[in-house]
């Protein structure tokens, strides 16, 4: 039996600033711990100059007969997409977002009975990243892997918990699903076939991989400019799978063009190439980072599908996609070692794994 992702941070524990979450509704102006300055964050305001053309991250319509060239044209270039008739029922997505909602809504004291623990995996929580910055994040996180009904007694009464239960499994099995079908499409267009990778090939998609889900809130904000819904990251995963209200928030960041905002298009889903399958095309789809922001007249929810290979595989570059006379740029790492690195390393985990050869 491999690890799982709730023995992940076992040994690494967070220790976040403050002991307590903010009751964000008794707020009406910023406090300075949640006002952020370039100082908090070096690319806070990042703009090219002179300023870049508006572009924005395409929808690929997966039904299209050219998708497989798109998406892989998508990851390598922005390292995220967003994807129409994808097949997951709309019912299923308001059914997720509803959950999410009524689950925010509930007073403090009761979240707090969920709390994820300083080493725990599932739970309620400030972002796992907060313990990287100085200022406090504007957001409330809910995260979950396997099944819920353990985290969810903690919260909601007997007559609730089969709706809820049953909607986030079908959620998961939707996405899982949907994250597969993803990846094998943009590796074909690398030419990468499941032939050239064992680990996907010899086994059904259950069998190899695994996920987790986060829920976000980004309460309404008093002084929006200045604050920070979730900070600036890449995700660690192969693939992450967004769903996200009908409120604008999520930016993702192209060199050339500074902070890029993801207009919520409704029924669509966004999708993000992780750090793993950044390794695992050796280099040659970007994992994107993105940062939420928050608005002043309203809540914004997102439901993140966070996707990668069970504990015990290790994530190299397929060799197809490592040149004949080149190496590989990166050596090998599963997604549990890929974690813990993160965990002390945030930002820097990738190059911490990255070959660095002489010359
Ligand atoms: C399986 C995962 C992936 C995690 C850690 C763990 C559970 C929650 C995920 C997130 C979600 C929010 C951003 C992030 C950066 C965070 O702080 O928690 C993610 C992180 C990662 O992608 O590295
Ligand atoms: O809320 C969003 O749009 C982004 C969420 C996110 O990046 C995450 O949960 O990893
Ligand atoms: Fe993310």
């Amino acid at each position: 039996m491999p690890t799982m992702l709730t023995d992940v941070f076992r040994g690494h524990p967070i220790h976040l600033p403050h002991s307590h979450q903010p009751d964000f509704t008794s707020l009406s102006e910023l406090p300075d711990s949640y006002t952020w300055t370039p100082k908090d964050d070096p690319l806070l305001d990042a703009a090219p100059s002179p300023p870049a053309a508006s572009e924005n991250i395409p929808l690929i319509d997966l039904n299209h007969p050219d998708a497989a060239n798109q998406i892989g044209s998508a990851c390598r270039t922005w390292g995220a997409f967003q994807i129409a008739n994808h097949g997951v029922p709309l019912e299923l997505l308001q059914g997720i977002e509803f959950l999410t909602g009524s689950l925010f809504q509930l007073p403090v004291h009761r979240k707090l009975k969920a709390a994820r623990s300083e080493t725990g995996f599932s739970g309620y929580g400030v972002a796992r990243i907060s313990s990287f910055f100085n200022k406090q994040m504007w957001s409330e996180g809910f995260t979950i892997t396997g099944s819920p009904l353990n985290d969810f007694r903690k919260l909601w009464p007997q007559h609730h918990l089969n709706n809820y239960c049953d909607i986030v499994e079908e959620y998961e099995e939707q996405m899982q699903k949907l994250a597969s079908k993803l990846m094998w499409l943009s590796l074909t267009s690398l030419g990468v076939s499941e032939e050239d990778i064992k680990w996907a090939s010899a086994n059904s998609d259950s069998d190899w991989a695994q996920s987790a889900l986060q829920l976000n809130h980004y309460p309404v904000c008093p002084e929006p400019d200045r604050a920070m819904g979730l900070a600036a990251h890449t995700d660690s995963t192969l693939l992450t799978i967004l769903h996200q209200n009908n409120t604008a928030g999520l930016q993702v960041f192209r060199d050339d063009l500074g902070w890029v905002t993801v207009p919520p298009v409704p029924g669509s889903l966004v999708v993000n190439v992780g750090d793993l399958f950044h390794i695992l095309s050796n280099g040659l789809f970007k994992s994107v980072l993105h940062r939420a922001r928050v608005n002043q007249t309203r809540s914004r929810l997102s439901v993140a599908f966070l996707w990668g290979p069970q504990s015990d595989i290790k994530i190299s570059p397929v060799p197809k996609l490592v040149s004949p006379v080149g190496s590989p740029l990166y050596r090998s790492v599963t997604w549990t070692e890929y974690l813990r690195t993160k965990a002390t390393h945030f930002n820097e985990a990738l190059s911490m794994i990255r070959n660095h050869i002489d010359e």
